[in-house]
């Protein structure tokens, strides 16, 4: 094992939202807290209770590319996330049990059938691209950043790929799932490869703190 001579803190990459608001109690149990509030602050990068760690707030769709190119050590990042980038030069070590939701296909309520080539809005396009080509399905994909359910109303799209959790935004838009593309989508924690050598002792310790937060939730939920 490489010995860690690096003076530099350790970066966690984390996203405004869900992921950071839900991950920040599991880092605690790591001895890690912010020392400024995120939200009151135009900063991006923030110090924490452990000189040795930094965080880093980006764009959640950022963390895979800062955590493969060594931007951050580390990082946590929704599975539709890394379904999406591609996992090359990352590892995947554990699952917070996070923000957990389905990605599923959608069409308006009681869509006919498409004969021919399926027009499908999403931002995983290349998710999309890929489960339409195992079912055998001609898709043609267009890639939005968001407002995915407003494609099939305005006649953009016969069919979307989107996050579904509780089915409101669906069903308030006059949409229902057609087929699940994945079940088991969560948060989880990322690591560079090259600091997972380097940094391992550290970086090790981070993970074992964060399971037994996780298996503490898990059992009082
Ligand atoms: N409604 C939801 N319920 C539960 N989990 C969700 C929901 N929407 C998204 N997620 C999960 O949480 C992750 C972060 O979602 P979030 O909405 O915070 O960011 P985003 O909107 O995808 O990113 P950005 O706004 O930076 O483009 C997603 O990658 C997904 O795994
Ligand atoms: O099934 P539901 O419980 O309605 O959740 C699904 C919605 O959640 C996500 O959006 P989010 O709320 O994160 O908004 P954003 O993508 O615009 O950030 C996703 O893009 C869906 O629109």
């Amino acid at each position: 094992m490489e010995t860690d001579m690096s003076e530099k803190p350790l970066i966690i990459a984390l996203s405004k939202g869900r992921i950071l608001d839900e991950t920040l109690p599991l880092l605690k149990h790591a001895g890690i807290e912010l020392l400024e509030d995120p939200s009151a602050s135009r900063k991006l990068i923030f110090d924490t209770t452990r000189d040795d760690v930094q965080i880093i707030i980006i764009r959640a769709t950022d963390v895979p590319p800062y955590v493969q190119h060594g931007g951050a050590d580390m990082g946590v990042a929704g599975k539709d996330v890394l379904m999406e980038n591609g996992a090359e030069g990352i590892f995947e070590p554990l699952d917070l049990e996070i923000a957990r939701c389905k990605l599923m296909v959608a069409a308006l309520k009681d869509a006919p059938p498409v004969s021919g080539r399926l027009r499908v809005a999403t931002k995983f396009v290349n998710v999309a691209r890929q489960y339409f080509a195992q079912q055998g399905k001609q898709a043609e994909i267009i890639k939005l950043y968001g407002a995915m359910e407003l494609a099939p109303l305005v006649g953009l799209a016969d069919r979307i790929v989107d996050i579904v959790d509780t089915g409101n935004t669906l069903r308030a838009n006059g949409l229902e799932p057609t087929e699940t593309i994945a079940d088991d989508i969560s948060s989880r924690v990322v690591v560079n490869r090259a600091s997972m050598k380097t940094r391992h002792a550290a970086i090790q310790a981070i993970l074992d703190k964060l399971e037994q937060a996780v298996e503490q939730r898990r059992e009082t939920a």
